[in-house]
């Protein structure tokens, strides 16, 4: 394979389910992606928005309506799941409660013929990656979630594939657990160099653990991209709403000049906002900006408002502030010992906008 070929490919994958009675439904609409060689590529987005559906067009366990997917440049349409170089790690695990967790791990590599003396070094390199040795001979419905999640990647990494499909695996463990999971499963796909595909519809999970993010909604691919981007450059409004908090601001566009905007809050305040790329001049817009990204001042500011209500989040407190056009806005404050926040509700404020934090957003 060539330098800029993809690991997977979608080119305008559609995906209609018709059901008899029912309306049809579009699960993917003409998704485009380019998935590379080696990544943790995370597929984020609401429920329904078609996660799933991509996956399972990926392992072959469905088929598109229109589109193709590639493989390394080529279409694995005509490849049944078992002989696509693809594993999947599901959700519910569906491991084999009967078997021991050396079984459970030898059991695809048995399906595949491979020779015995190759399957056993096999299991035990794969117990040895994900740190469980010492349980190779407890059934499978004697270990913890945390065990069998182990034991489930352990199964799926196995015969080597070039591919592993994530869908919510971490979403059945407690948060402790999960946070340490996913520091696991991104050793896990450093030390294997297999390009991991990872499903979720959390936001966080998704920026920690993420080389590229695609944002889905609907069955469309919104945005691509590391995950700062997403985070600090998101596309379009739903972008921004579903990654991370942040402040919608009204605004009108006075001029445009090498991808900086003159806006016009509709609090009057006149500030300085990144363009997103595709953006009309001279029209309204949302002006979008983070809440970390803003400083409450005693003096005046960049606007002015109301403290309405202070919640205190341990590391961070967020100063909900009712802007002087009635506007909601939410300034996040680190917490620094033995204090408060310095501000009181029912208080008059300033906001100032960090330089470079206000973007301005179509619709
Ligand atoms: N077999 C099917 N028949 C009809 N509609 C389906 C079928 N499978 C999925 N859908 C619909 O396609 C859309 C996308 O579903 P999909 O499971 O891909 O979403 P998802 O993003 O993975 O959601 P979740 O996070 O809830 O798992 C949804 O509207 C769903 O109801």
């Amino acid at each position: 394979m060539t330098a800029t070929q993809s690991a997977i490919e979608a080119k305008s994958v559609t995906r209609i389910f018709q059901s008899a009675g029912l309306e049809p439904v579009t699960a993917l609409d003409d998704v485009s992606v380019k998935i590379r060689e080696n990544e943790f590529f995370t597929l984020l987005g609401p429920s329904g928005c078609g996660k799933t559906t991509l996956l399972r067009l990926i392992a072959g366990f469905d088929f598109p309506t229109d589109g193709e997917i590639l493989l390394h440049g080529q279409d694995i349409a005509p490849l049944p799941p078992f002989k696509r170089p693809v594993n999947t790690v599901f959700q519910s695990y569906a491991l084999f409660p009967h078997m021991t967790v050396g079984q459970n791990i030898s059991f695809g590599l048995e399906m595949l013929g491979r020779p015995k003396a190759e399957i056993e070094a096999r299991v035990d390199a794969m117990l040895k990656l994900v740190h469980m040795q010492d349980l190779k001979n407890r059934r499978t419905s004697q270990i913890s979630g945390g065990q069998q999640q182990r034991v489930a990647l352990a199964r799926a990494l196995a015969p080597q594939p070039k591919v592993l499909l994530l869908d919510e695996p971490l979403s059945a463990l407690d948060y402790k657990l999960r946070k340490e999971m996913q520091i696991e499963l991104k050793r896990l796909q450093a030390e294997t160099g297999i390009t991991f595909i990872f499903v979720t519809h959390d936001q966080e999970e998704a920026l920690t653990m993420s080389d590229r993010i695609a944002v889905m909604s609907a069955g469309k691919i919104l945005q691509v991209g590391s995950p700062w981007a997403i985070y600090d450059r998101p596309a379009d409004r739903f972008v921004a709403d579903f990654i991370g908090e942040t402040n919608f601001l009204i605004a009108q566009v006075n001029s445009i000049d090498d991808g900086k905007a003159s806006v016009t809050l509709s609090s009057g305040a006149n500030i300085s906002a990144t363009v997103a790329e595709g953006f009309t001049p001279n029209s309204k817009a949302t002006v979008v900006v983070r809440p970390e990204h803003a400083k409450l001042v005693k003096s005046a500011g960049d606007m002015t408002g109301v403290v309405d209500n202070i919640v205190y989040f341990g590391t961070d407190t967020h100063i909900q502030v009712r802007l002087s056009d009635g506007a909601p806005f939410t300034v996040r404050q680190q917490n620094k010992r033995n204090g408060g926040c310095g501000f009181e509700k029912g208080e008059h404020v300033g906001i100032r906008i960090d330089s470079d934090a206000a973007q301005v957003l179509k619709d």
